[in-house]
């Protein structure tokens, strides 16, 4: 079920509200959390209030869905973005595991980044944004690693995107769909009428694999 929120503050003040609320939790209970950031247009002003929240930052761990296989000064390093917008203020402490890192290829990175990013599941909140074509993290249509990627028993977390999909349609190091369900909370952060038109379409697109799963609970915020 979506949930609607009238403006794009209002979807930031409440998924923040709901972010540090479980890491909060998880910290009291388990003595630390772990944050499951993205990239693209939609999670930085999340970013923004988290960063400025009263959370113990120290004690919380921080990675990506998916980053880009760019170097991480590149205006497309879903990294650049998390340091740049989450990690700063109060949350400069916490401790960060890149998704993405320099390698002879992305299936290389994605082996690299592999044993630390599985060693910080399950995760206790996740944040995803939907493209255009309802893709989430970097499993997107027409991949030629789609498939693997959203095989509910694949045995990887992390995983290598040969360039040529989504945008930029540069290489990409991506969660797979049971790294995926690793989060005890995912919030999907959506806005306009074509990806809430997406949403509800429910026609076998990445987004749906999410939404369609009782294992690991998913909440979509969106906003016009
Ligand atoms: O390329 C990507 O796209 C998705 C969605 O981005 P949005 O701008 O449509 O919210 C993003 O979640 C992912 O991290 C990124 O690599």
């Amino acid at each position: 079920m979506i949930e609607s929120f009238a403006d794009p503050d209002s979807l930031a003040d409440h998924a923040a509200g709901l972010a540090v609320e479980a890491l909060a939790a998880a910290i009291a209970a388990r003595g630390g959390a772990v944050l499951v950031g993205t990239g693209g247009r939609s999670p930085a002003p999340v970013y923004d209030r988290l960063a400025r929240s009263a959370l113990d930052w120290s004690k919380v761990k921080v990675t990506l869905s998916d980053d880009r296989f760019v170097p991480s000064t590149s205006p497309d390093s879903n990294e650049r973005l998390v340091r740049e917008r989450l990690l700063v203020e109060a949350a400069a402490v916490a401790q960060f595991t890149p998704m993405s890192v320099e390698a002879v290829s992305v299936d290389a990175a994605a082996e690299a980044v592999e044993a630390g990013v599985r060693a910080l599941a399950p995760f206790d909140v996740m944040l995803l944004g939907m493209g255009d074509d309802g893709h989430v993290a970097s499993l997107i249509p027409g991949s030629p690693v789609l498939a693997a990627g959203m095989d509910p028993s694949g045995d990887r977390y992390c995983l290598g995107v040969p360039a040529g999909v989504g945008s930029p349609p540069v290489a990409r190091v991506t969660l797979t769909l049971p790294a995926l369900l690793q989060a005890r909370l995912t919030l999907i952060l959506i806005s306009g009428e074509a990806k809430r038109r997406i949403v509800e379409a429910g026609n076998g697109l990445p987004v749906h694999a999410l939404l369609e799963q009782a294992k690991a609970p998913v909440r979509i915020l969106w906003t016009p």
